[in-house]
């Protein structure tokens, strides 16, 4: 009974003998029908163990303060990409952890900041439209570094949406949904300041919960996720357990080549790539390569740069980026199409697409 899964049942195609078990019959096909009948008496949200809890948790907080690392450390893999360059995340991604006891979906907003760019005013859209519908807000707070203006204005985000204007901020009733504050990269602070730095956000925004952690040591994950799972409501499972992210293989594609750009080019690169996934052809099955191999999937990318100018940057001298980058991300795209494939990487040129409507569509944002 421990691998029956509501999401992925399909009364339809399921071995009679594990139906009749899962019904808690003898293991005698005969019992199919009877099996079956059982199974539609059982209401879906039924079919998770009693207590079980489920939610939608924001994450939030301003560059580079943890969010990903936090996220992929929760999931236990990692499926958002993470860099010591500000702005990184550009996507709602969202994160599926799921537990014995609960499930949680783990949108991993971009950074909230001051717009710039029309791309700039986009993000801070999607902001507020992945806060509308969450269970509870998870912000972020670097234990290394000073509340700043840009903290400041993620509070104030946070009480316009959440707080009941007319209890006290220290009231237990203030906010409408639990906000709960993690204090990230405990492990570049001692102890003794540590303790100051909890009262001083304590102090800052009086939120439901603070937890501490180091997401990159993996010190107090465990904590958060508790604290996490208790502040969403009791509910069914949405996904399937070895679902860990609602990005689809395109997506995810891009984000794997756009990072591996990211380290290899370092401050070289220009801030201004974007990765587009064109398509991914599969072969028929059965097809065969020259060599009477199973053929090979091919993926088509496009990179696209502001100016001229950047495109060698990208290609670097004999084109020895691209061959870094697709050499990196092999593996990984091999597993997110879900068998062997060649990647076809494109320079393109989309002149200051991050002020230009059209080209953001296209770019999917
Ligand atoms: N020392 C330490 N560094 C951390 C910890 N968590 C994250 N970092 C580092 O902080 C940097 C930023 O981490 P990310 O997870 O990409 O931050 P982010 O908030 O998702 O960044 P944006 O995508 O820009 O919004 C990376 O260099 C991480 O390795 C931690 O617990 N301890």
């Amino acid at each position: 009974m421990s691998d029956f899964d509501p999401l992925t049942f399909d009364p339809e195609n399921i071995d009679p003998e594990e139906l009749a078990e899962l019904a808690g019959e003898e293991k005698d096909s005969d019992n199919l029908e009877s099996a079956r009948a059982s199974l539609d008496d059982i209401a879906p949200e039924h079919r998770v163990p009693e207590g079980f809890r489920s939610g939608f948790v924001a994450i939030v907080g301003r560059p580079n303060v943890g969010k990903s690392t936090l996220v992929n450390a929760l999931v236990g893999r990692k499926v958002v990409i993470t860099s010591d360059r500000p702005e990184t995340t550009r996507r709602d991604i969202r994160a599926i952890m799921t537990r014995p006891d609960s499930q949680l979906v783990l949108v991993d907003t971009p950074g909230i900041h001051r717009p710039r760019t029309l791309l700039g005013r986009r993000l801070d859209d999607m902001v507020d439209e992945s806060l509308s519908e969450v269970d509870a807000v998870c912000f972020l707070l670097p234990a290394d570094q000073k509340i700043g203006p840009g903290d400041e204005r993620i509070l104030r985000k946070l009480q316009d949406q959440f707080a009941r204007t007319k209890e006290e901020p220290t009231s237990p009733r203030y906010w409408r949904k639990p906000v709960i504050c993690v204090v990230t990269k405990i492990d570049q602070l001692s102890k003794k300041k540590l303790v100051d730095k909890l009262i001083e956000v304590d102090q800052f925004g009086h939120f439901s919960e603070i937890v501490a952690v180091s997401a990159l040591e993996g010190d107090n994950t465990d904590e958060v996720a508790k604290v996490l799972i208790n502040a969403v409501p009791e509910g069914p499972k949405m996904y399937p357990d070895d679902v860990l992210t609602e990005e689809s293989a395109e997506q995810t594609i891009a984000e794997l080549i756009r990072e591996a750009f990211l380290e290899e080019l370092n401050d070289e690169l220009p801030h201004s790539l974007a990765v587009v996934v064109d398509d991914i052809v599969k072969p028929e099955p059965g097809e065969t390569d020259e060599n009477g191999n199973p053929a090979k999937a091919h993926v088509y990318v496009s990179l696209y740069v502001e100016r001229d100018s950047q495109k060698p940057i990208i290609i670097g001298r004999k084109a020895k980026n691209l061959v870094y980058v697709k050499k990196r991300v092999r593996t990984a795209v091999n597993r997110a199409v879900g068998m062997r494939s060649s990647l076809d990487l494109h320079v393109k040129l989309a002149r200051d697409w991050q002020s230009d409507p059209r080209a953001l569509n296209r770019f999917g944002f």
